[in-house]
């Protein structure tokens, strides 16, 4: 399954910022930052960006550390890094931020390592939810506090029922101009599958994190869990 979803992230990857920026009328910009915000990233901190893709919660990320911080994304699609790695040399980097092609269900880097983490539309294409967060739990230094954003299906039938028109009207007749219909086909059962914002702060309470608050935002379609471990 996993090689599944590596694959899907390899081959959209040459338009999936593109896409994100159409398909979301350019919000999805708005939800990173709020995301990056709830992280509590502050200058000098060693911030890690678990799933990272092509970047966009890494480079917020590296704006608020600063050139005294550091920055580590994490992804396991190759192609989707080669995109964060161009944007980089594209753009003035301070602090350059460390790309490593790693599953994060099993992380390569020491217990207690960093002051904030981002997972930005990861979670609920993991594998394993609960192990991915025991790992994020065990990475995050005593008192740091790790902000995932991802969709999730709306309480709310009318707005259920327009996030669905959305995805089968919109979403994948563009993607499937772009000969890529399957791949953005999978995000609906993605939905379906995918825990509400009460079972992930269950589920975060569950592995371990002293806190878990999980956020609804644009419109319930969206939400961001946040997380604290002491
Ligand atoms: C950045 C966004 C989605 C990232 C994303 C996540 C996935 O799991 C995928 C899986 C497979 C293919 C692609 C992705 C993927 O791009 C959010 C913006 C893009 C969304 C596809 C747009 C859908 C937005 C809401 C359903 C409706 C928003 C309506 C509002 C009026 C803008
Ligand atoms: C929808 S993209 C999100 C990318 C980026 N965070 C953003 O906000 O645009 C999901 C990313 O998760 C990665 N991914 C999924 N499962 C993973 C895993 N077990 N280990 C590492 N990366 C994974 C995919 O390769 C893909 O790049």
């Amino acid at each position: 399954m996993s090689d599944e979803i590596r694959n899907i992230f390899d081959r959209i990857a040459p338009i999936y910022d593109q896409l994100n920026d159409w398909l979301s009328l350019g919000q999805h910009r708005i939800w990173k930052e709020m995301t990056v915000k709830w992280s509590e990233a502050k200058a000098g901190d060693t911030c890690l960006d678990l799933c990272c893709g092509s970047g966009d919660l890494a480079f917020r990320l590296a704006r608020r550390v600063g050139k005294s911080g550091q920055v580590y994304g994490v992804d396991f699609s190759s192609a989707q890094l080669e995109i964060a790695k161009e944007r980089s040399q594209s753009q003035y980097q301070t602090p350059p931020i460390t790309w490593i092609e790693a599953d994060v269900l099993n992380l390569p880097f020491e217990d207690n390592k960093f002051d904030a983490a981002t997972m930005g539309y990861g979670l609920r294409n993991v594998t394993d939810i609960q192990r991915s967060l025991k790992e994020v739990h065990r990475v995050l230094k005593k008192g740091a506090k790790a902000a995932i954003l991802d969709f999730h299906r709306p309480k709310n039938s009318t707005a259920r029922s327009f996030q669905q028109w959305y995805l089968d009207h919109l979403v994948v007749p563009m993607a499937e101009q772009m000969g890529l219909k399957e791949e953005y086909a999978y995000i609906s059962p993605s939905l379906d599958r995918f825990p509400s914002g009460d079972k992930q702060v269950d589920t975060a309470l569950a592995v371990g994190f002293a806190t878990a608050t999980h956020y609804p935002i644009a419109n319930d379609m969206m939400g961001v869990l946040v997380v604290t471990k002491f």
